[in-house]
């Protein structure tokens, strides 16, 4: 809806503002003129009105001027003051501007031009639109002083007026009054009679001259004046005057003077020609389709507005909806995450990592095509455009931005699980100079953030220990080795160590153990290895290493509870394969090239062979595979670092790193075993080591009796050893032969009787769970529950039964007879394919018997899950044994050997 009011209030307005703005463009061309005069006037050039009156208000300024144009025209000007008044100075006092006032009106209505009333000028009656009168004074005596220059005082001069002036003073009219008409008169008489009194008087003082021609002449007056610069004067005094009055015979006098004339457009001040009243039309009329627009687009924007607000509440809710779905789907992919670890940990797969060096070089081209946040790599070769690019697939892969905090903290776990008695082997692979040591070491001069792998681990390998302090009490042992041209050299002792081969890979008993129990001792350990670590400068890398470096950490908690736990972590940084052609290496670095290259070699054979599950692993090719037989044999967790370059000209190399990296990852070797031996086998291995220190009182008993007690192996003459060495051939020949049993009955400890001749003592003496031979361990791969046992005469080692004991069921059954040729009796014990319950019918010490047999199947099969394979701790468990120590035969006699048992004395 159209705002009436508020259009008619916009049109006042602006016909007030534009009679503000001529009035003030009047002033300011009054107050030009003047300063160019009489001089300066302080006032700013565009004086406000207030300013304007304030200079004029002695009449110093006006004698003056009108002095200047009409010399003599003010005979005596009063001069006490300065003229140089502003709006702020005190006025002069009143008889002073009064009189100079009174003289300077005088001298004006003298040359017949407008003047105006002494009280225009008084400060208290000053408003707005008051100084109107003031100003066409003083044009009009300017316009006087020009045509006084200009024409020498001939002819008419024309003199501009304000419309305010025109309609309430007739002094204008002064230059139209017949000769004899004084200005007095004039003022007594205004043009627009107010009063009838006043109607009386004008036709009186206009006897003369008719009212048409009058206003006739005015018209044309006005109209011609080129002085005014208010030429739309007509139509200001239309909007000026009464109806009631332009309804007058006047009107009709006004708009016949107007034919002829144009009324010129009140927007640009004079401009006859121009077309503003049609613009203005145009622009009204466009402004009302405008506004019928605007209404319109106002109704449009609201509903648009309705609508996007129920597609933002609708977008809202979708979006809802959307996070709860990705939140529940990387809730579900994480839960995929670790249950696949899960899973690879039941595997026990090798875990891959790739990191991707970063290039140092930015303008050389990059095979790396793009890494994904799920393992995914892709390469191209930049040389070969059109070949098609290779996908790879890994457990984890960092591109050459990320940090050494983000690749240990995928590493952290596998670490903190060596604390809870698992063997852990982390392994970095790859080309020479892809960033090896840099994962595993950190730069030469690391600290902080450029630390390695090995220095974190240890970090928090304390760090667990320092929390984990009211539970368990951690000791923390740390050796370095490497292995340089296929020999083991001792990184943190000076002696050259022995490496010792055997079944569970390569034990080395003389490299010096340092226990630590701070992260510094680490770290002078770690700085003292690196320093004797042997490296070298090579075309691809400035600071090659040219050996394998092994940091094993092994770790033994012992529980409040009474249980222990042992954990071992090898760290190891490969010496990286290089192309000899590429590194450019001559003489002993050539050498070692080939040695690194080799034994690279191996470590693929190896785990080719793992991945396909072979029955022969070939780890006794190369000291490195030998030293990584027992991680990678299997109950340990294996990390490998897959490292690549990605320069260009590092592609065939990346390719050969990536393909072995993907073999090794579908490697299996089974789940980790942990390392924990519980309070209850503690206290049953007590238990047997009493009963064998029972047995061994007895046995001494025996040979203070005796004097013909055999000597046992390692007390045994070269005679006796002979002999010894005989016995698994008889064993093995009954072995297959498969004696049947025969009426005799075992003594043990003297507690059972041996029929005829009772046999005084029989004492267990091998575990075949050593059996080396590949028959045997795929049975004990199959049945890793079950372990034989010797009990043999301690009289006469020759004689005895090979008994089995199922540690599962309890079971236990001779499976061989062997010397004396005598059997068990079958009602009174042990007997060829009893089942244990036998043992129970044995007599007086049957349930002896029987316990030891029960707790020495325990024994061993919790003995072999946690059984150490460091050549330390191992020992240690032997000897803890005692008297079920397991001998190991010749090699050579390994394969006929199969079930020998020796015998030797339980304190040896
Ligand atoms: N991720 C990385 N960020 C920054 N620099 C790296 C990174 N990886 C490797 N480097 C730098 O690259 C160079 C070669 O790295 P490094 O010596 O670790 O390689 P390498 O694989 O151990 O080589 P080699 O097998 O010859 O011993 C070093 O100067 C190392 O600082």
């Amino acid at each position: 809806m159209e705002d009436p009011c508020g259009i008619v209030r916009f049109r006042d307005n602006r016909v007030a503002s534009r009679k503000a703005e001529e009035a003030g463009l009047r002033r300011y061309r009054a107050a030009g003129w003047l300063e160019g005069m009489v001089g300066p006037l302080e006032i700013p050039p565009q004086p406000s009105e207030a300013e304007f009156v304030s200079c004029l208000r002695n009449g110093l300024v006006l004698c003056n001027l009108i002095n200047k144009i009409q010399p003599g025209a003010v005979p005596r000007v009063i001069n006490n003051h300065s003229h140089r008044l502003t709006l702020e100075a005190q006025p002069p006092p009143a008889y002073q501007y009064f009189e100079n006032i009174r003289n300077f009106l005088v001298a004006v209505g003298e040359l017949k031009l407008p003047a105006f009333e002494a009280s225009d000028l008084e400060r208290d009656t000053l408003e707005s639109g008051s100084t109107s009168k003031i100003v066409d004074c003083i044009l009009s005596l300017k316009s006087f002083h020009e045509w006084k220059m200009y024409s020498g005082g001939n002819g008419s001069c024309k003199f501009p007026k304000s419309p305010v002036a025109l309609n309430s003073s007739g002094n204008f009219f002064h230059t139209l009054l017949p000769q004899g008409l004084s200005s007095a008169d004039v003022w007594a008489c205004p043009l627009v009679p107010r009063t009838r009194r006043q109607t009386t008087k004008v036709t009186n003082i206009y006897p003369r001259i008719s009212m048409p021609l009058l206003i006739k002449t005015l018209c044309e007056r006005v109209f011609s004046s080129k002085e005014n610069i208010d030429q739309n004067i007509l139509a200001s005094l239309l909007s000026g005057v009464s109806v009631r009055f332009w309804s007058s015979p006047f009107a009709e006098i006004m708009s016949s003077s107007l034919q002829g004339h144009q009324v010129h457009c009140s927007w640009c001040l004079g401009n006859v020609d121009c077309n503003h009243g049609q613009i203005l039309e145009a622009q009204e009329k466009e402004l009302g389709g405008m506004k019928v627009l605007l209404s319109k687009m106002r109704t449009d924007v609201l509903s648009f507005h309705s609508q996007l607000q129920s597609d933002l509440t609708l977008l809202g809710s979708q979006v809802q909806g959307l996070s709860v779905s990705a939140l529940g789907y990387s809730r579900a992919m994480k839960e995929n995450r670790s249950l696949y670890n899960m899973l690879q940990d039941l595997k026990g797969s090798i875990r891959v990592y790739c990191r991707i060096r970063p290039g140092f070089d930015s303008e050389v081209e990059s095979s790396i095509e793009f890494t994904g946040d799920d393992g995914s790599l892709r390469i191209a070769d930049p040389s070969k455009p059109k070949d098609p690019q290779k996908i790879f697939q890994f457990n984890k892969v960092f591109g050459g931005t990320a940090t050494q905090e983000e690749v240990y903290r995928d590493t952290q776990p596998l670490i903190r699980s060596v604390m809870d008695g698992y063997n852990v082997c982390i392994f970095a692979y790859g080309q020479t100079g892809s960033g090896k040591t840099h994962t595993m070491f950190g730069r030469s001069d690391a600290c902080g953030a450029d630390l390695g792998i090995n220095y974190r681990a240890l970090n928090d390998l304390f760090e667990i220990s320092c929390s984990r302090s009211d539970a368990i009490k951690y000791e923390v042992r740390v050796q370095m080795v490497e292995i340089y041209n296929d020999q083991v050299r001792d990184l943190l002792g000076t002696i050259q160590i022995r490496s010792c081969s055997g079944n569970g890979g390569l034990s080395l008993p003389d490299a010096a153990l340092h226990a630590v129990k701070y992260p510094e001792d680490v770290r002078r350990l770690m700085r003292l290895g690196e320093s004797n670590r042997v490296l070298c400068s090579t075309a691809i890398n400035q600071r090659s290493s040219r050996s394998h470096s092994v940091l094993t950490v092994h770790v033994h908690g012992e529980e409040i509870s009474g249980g222990a736990i042992y954990g071992r972590l090898h760290l190891v940084d490969l010496a990286g394969s290089e192309r000899v052609d590429k590194s450019e290496v001559t003489g002993e670095r050539l050498k070692e090239a080939q040695h690194i290259n080799r034994s690279l070699s191996c470590l693929g054979d190896v785990m080719a062979a793992l991945g396909q599950k072979n029955s022969h692993v070939p780890y006794r090719n190369c000291k490195l595979t030998q030293l990584l037989q027992d991680s990678l044999g299997g109950q340990a967790k294996t990390l490998m670092f897959a490292h690549v370059s990605p320069e260009a000209d590092s592609y065939e190399e990346t390719i050969s790193t990536l393909r072995f990296a993907q073999r090794v990852s579908r490697v299996e070797l089974g789940s980790a075993t942990r390392n924990r031996e519980s309070n209850e086998v503690r206290k049953l291995r007590e238990q047997v080591e009493d009963l064998k220190k029972a047995m061994a009182a007895g046995r001494r008993g025996d040979v203070q009796r005796s004097e013909a007690t055999p000597p046992c192996a390692g007390q045994m003459s070269s005679g006796n050893r002979q002999a010894a060495d005989e016995t698994p051939n008889l064993a093995s020949k009954s072995l297959t032969k498969q004696t049947p049993l025969r009426s005799r009955r075992l003594s043990l400890e003297g507690g059972l009787s041996h029929g005829r001749n009772p046999l005084p003592q029989a004492r267990v003496s091998e575990v075949s769970s050593n059996f080396p031979s590949r028959v045997h361990r795929r049975r004990r791969v199959n049945a890793p529950s079950r372990r034989s046992l010797f009990l043999v005469s301690e009289s006469n080692p020759k004689t005895g039964e090979r008994i089995q004991i199922d540690a599962a069921s309890e079971d236990a059954r001779v499976l061989q007879k062997y010397g004396g040729g005598e059997t068990l009796e079958a009602d009174g014990g042990l007997s060829w394919g009893q089942p244990r319950s036998r043992v129970k019918d044995v007599g007086s010490r049957g349930s002896q018997i029987r316990k030891s047999l029960q707790t020495f199947g325990r024994l061993i099969n919790g003995d072999n899950r946690s059984q150490p394979s460091d050549p330390g701790a191992r020992a240690s468990r032997r000897s803890s044994l005692g008297e079920i120590q397991c001998r190991r035969r010749p090699v050579s006699s390994r394969r006929q050997s199969v079930g020998r048992c020796l015998c030797h004395p339980p304190d040896s």
